[in-house]
């Protein structure tokens, strides 16, 4: 069945604005900070989480000004649905991880199992440290493990369906500029 276009429209027009694309790139560049503060001279390897932390990864990236390794890796709870089920691995990382500082970047801790069972599977890998940083967090209380937190969070939101900077609407609207949540949603 083919996408209704017209109602990918009408969702955007109706959405709430939680954070202005302002907002959103202050929340960056202090993630950023927090990450040289911390691991400047760890020689760490980021991995982006596909497809989600691309643009958050992209535009933290470029404010890390010391050296470090990049690659991407892909899995996903959620293709393109608006609830999540099980971890798909679609592409696993190439790099050697044995030894290694790790920094997973994605766009969102929600529930948290996407995260856990990447961090999981690094530390497998025989990573050294493994280090997690997410745009934003989502506040409620169906955390894969009580309190569980990213090592490094750009922002929080309220406990609602959400998208723009990298994250979707039934795979559209990660180009939003800004952090928006879906009427009714
Ligand atoms: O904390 P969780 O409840 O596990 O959810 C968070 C994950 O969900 C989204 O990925 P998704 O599986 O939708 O894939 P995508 O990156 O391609 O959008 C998002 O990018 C996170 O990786
Ligand atoms: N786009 C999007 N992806 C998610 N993955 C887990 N929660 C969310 C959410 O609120 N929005």
């Amino acid at each position: 069945m083919s996408t209704d276009i017209e109602q990918i429209k009408q969702v955007m027009a109706e959405a709430d604005v939680l954070y202005t694309e302002q907002q959103v790139e202050a929340s960056i560049s202090k993630v950023a900070a927090e990450i040289t503060a911390q691991l400047a001279d760890a020689n760490p390897i980021v991995f982006c989480v596909m497809n989600g932390g691309l643009i958050f990864a992209g535009k933290l990236l470029s404010q890390l000004n010391f050296p470090l390794e990049y690659s991407y890796l892909h899995a996903s709870r959620y293709r393109n649905e608006i609830s999540g089920g099980e971890l798909f691995w679609k592409a696993k990382p190439e790099i050697s991880l044995r030894g290694r500082n790790v920094i997973i970047v994605d766009d969102i801790l929600d529930e948290g199992h996407t995260l856990s069972a990447i961090a999981e599977f690094c530390r497998k890998e025989e990573a050294a440290n493994v280090y997690t940083a997410v745009l934003i967090d989502k506040d409620h209380d169906r955390k894969a493990s009580p309190g569980l937190k990213a090592d490094f969070t750009g922002l929080s939101c309220v406990d609602r369906y959400i998208f723009g900077y990298g994250m979707d609407y039934i795979g559209y609207w990660r180009n939003a500029p800004g952090i928006f949540a879906v009427k009714g949603l």
